[in-house]
């Protein structure tokens, strides 16, 4: 009997539907590992159809077309290492998560996923039946327990497996990155192999899915919990994972140790993949968005740059009357220093032409909101002519205090198809810019240097819809707003909570309030990258229509 095993582990990035491609992926992971004499080659979770498919996994055509799709892989990876890939496990009316052991030319076995997830961004109680507890899969030499993502966040599916005889367990993921994420997930699975005695090899998707962003940094640990193993974060990698037979049992082989980045650099590379991502996975190669000469347009503008690169961003100026020369400056040095395309296309002619159109009706009424929000309308209609033009997708620029409080215009700057600062307060907008200007990596198809000149972070944000506007004349400043939405937002903590901190009750309470009337906003807001467990669209689901308010 051999005394070592040597698992592929593919740290892949799926596309949700792309059944073929996925197939693909997993054949390209199953020949590098057949090359260096791989035993078993692993995929993540679901992979076969790319995660979270959502209410699509339902479909039964695209169960059968999962089902021929895994079958046709089985046989063309019959003749070398066996094959663990996620896929839908159909058994009369029940619907599984399972994991499949493809081997000979056909499924072998497979793993049912016994604890579902359903909360933050997780519906899978309404997509799956729990699978029952059970004993590992053989793989030559060895006896392998796979308890599914979520199963392992649980003792007990660890648990029953090793009581059945599993000698080491292999955890496909599709675990979604927040910030500060990893932690939790090497807690959880230290506690496992400090249960179990058993060595443990966890394995992530990579890439971006609508807004969530698959990190990878997939590890093995031994018993004990020492990290034997880790992958790089956010990059797609192929990794051949050793384990030896020793009297105590299988141990995994020290390896590569892929150093993390801090959360800075996580958070900024989470929105370049996920625009990336999301660009690449819906077919556009190109993205336009309105540079303003503010901070918030300019760093959408950096992370597009660095997403898909300068010849494929487009940067328009709409200047109004009320734009400054600061602005007209700012915005044309950004777009200089990313190196992409700057049209400047003014306003003012349109306005008029609606003014005058409007006159009529508005006669003897005070100038106010309308006349301020026709022009952020005004631009996004300009904009998605654009987009129509050139067949570029328009980003919208809300930053999550924004988001947060309803500070944007309906139907006017939210109009576009993805906002890769959503979850990103302002406050934090500032840090990531100075980061990206002190910082480059290999992954960003932007330049190196001071892309976002210091004016443009320093200068206090205004709007710009009338003269001499600032966020801070109906905002409270953005260190004490983004605080108080920490509370109320990502913590779902109260008013009292907000007085704890230091807050003015009824500064804490006109935030509530924003909070909540702005909720419609958000339900007709473009999607973007998640970098918290409080991001608006899944994690957090509140009504439209809501009279309550915290009385503490
Ligand atoms: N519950 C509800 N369900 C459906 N619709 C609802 C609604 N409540 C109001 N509405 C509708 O929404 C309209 C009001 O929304 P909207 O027109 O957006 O206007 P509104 O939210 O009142 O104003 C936009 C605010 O954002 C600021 N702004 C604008 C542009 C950019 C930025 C920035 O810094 O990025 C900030 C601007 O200074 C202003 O304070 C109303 O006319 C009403 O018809
Ligand atoms: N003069 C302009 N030219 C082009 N786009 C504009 C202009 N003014 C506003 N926009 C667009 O509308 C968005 C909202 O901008 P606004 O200036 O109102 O507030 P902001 O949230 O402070 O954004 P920024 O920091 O980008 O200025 C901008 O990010 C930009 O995309
Ligand atoms: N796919 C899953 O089961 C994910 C749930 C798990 N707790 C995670 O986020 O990592």
């Amino acid at each position: 009997m051999s005394d070592r095993f040597r698992i592929t582990l593919g740290q892949l990035n799926p596309t949700v539907g792309d059944l073929t491609g996925n197939a693909a992926l997993a054949r390209k992971a199953w020949e590098a590992g057949r090359d260096a004499g791989a035993d078993l080659v692993a995929l993540p979770e679901m992979f076969i159809t790319g995660y979270n498919a959502q209410d699509l996994v339902m479909r039964r055509a695209f169960q059968l077309d999962a089902a021929r799709v895994v079958e046709e892989l089985a046989v063309a990876c019959s003749d070398g290492p066996a094959l663990a890939v996620g896929a839908p496990w159909v058994e009369g009316t029940k619907l599984y998560n399972g994991y499949l052991i493809l081997k000979g030319g056909k499924v072998a076995s497979q793993m049912l996923k016994h604890h579902l997830p359903n909360e933050t961004v997780f519906d899978e109680v309404r997509i799956f039946d729990s699978g029952p507890l059970g004993g590992p899969y053989s793989v030559g030499n060895a006896r392998i327990g796979s308890p599914i993502c979520e199963d392992a966040w649980h003792e007990d599916v660890a648990e029953m497996l090793v009581e059945t005889g599993a000698e080491f367990l292999l955890v496909p993921n599709g675990s979604p990155y927040y910030r500060g994420k990893f932690d939790t997930r090497l807690n959880h699975m230290v506690a496992r192999v400090v249960e179990t005695e058993l060595p443990l090899i966890y394995l992530n998707m990579v890439g971006g899915q609508d807004d969530q962003v698959f990190d990878g940094g997939s590890f093995a640990l031994n018993p004990g919990g020492e990290l034997a193993v880790q992958m790089p974060v956010l990059e797609e990698a192929i990794t051949h994972v050793d384990l030896e037979r020793t009297d105590a049992g299988w141990r995994v082989v020290p390896g590569e140790r892929a150093p993390h980045p801090d959360a800075w650099e996580q958070d900024y590379h989470v929105m370049v993949q996920s625009l990336r991502d999301y660009c690449a996975k819906t077919g556009f190669g190109k993205v336009l968005l309105g540079l303003s000469g503010g901070v918030d347009s300019a760093i959408v503008a950096a992370i597009a740059v660095d997403a898909l690169g300068a010849q494929n961003v487009r940067c328009v100026m709409l200047p109004s009357e009320y734009t400054s020369r600061e602005s007209l400056e700012d915005a044309e040095a950004v777009a200089k220093a990313l190196g992409c395309r700057y049209d400047n296309v003014p306003i003012t002619q349109g306005r008029a032409a609606i003014t005058d159109t409007l006159a009529p009706l508005f006669e003897g009424l005070e100038p106010g909101l309308a006349e301020e929000n026709i022009q952020s309308r005004l631009r996004g209609l300009l904009l998605m002519a654009m987009s129509n033009k050139f067949g570029e997708m328009l980003l919208t620029t809300g930053n999550k205090s924004e988001v947060a409080v309803g500070y944007a215009t309906i139907y006017g700057d939210m109009a576009g198809g993805y906002n890769p600062i959503k979850d990103l307060y302002k406050t934090r907008v500032f840090e990531t810019c100075r980061w990206r200007n002190a910082n480059h990596r290999s992954w960003m198809k932007g330049p190196e240097g001071a892309v976002m000149p210091a004016r443009v972070i320093d200068k206090p944000p205004s709007a710009e819809l009338r003269a001499d506007q600032r966020d801070s004349d109906s905002l409270p400043d953005y260190p004490d707003l983004d605080a108080m939405l920490e509370i109320l937002v990502d913590r779902a903590g109260s008013i009292e909570d907000c007085v704890a901190a230091g807050f003015l009750r009824d500064v804490a309470k006109k935030v509530e309030h924003l909070v909540y009337i702005s909720e419609y906003k958000r339900f007709q807001s473009a999607p973007g990258a998640r970098l918290t467990k409080g991001a608006f669209w899944l994690d957090r689901r509140y009504p439209i229509v809501n009279r309550w308010r915290d009385p503490s």
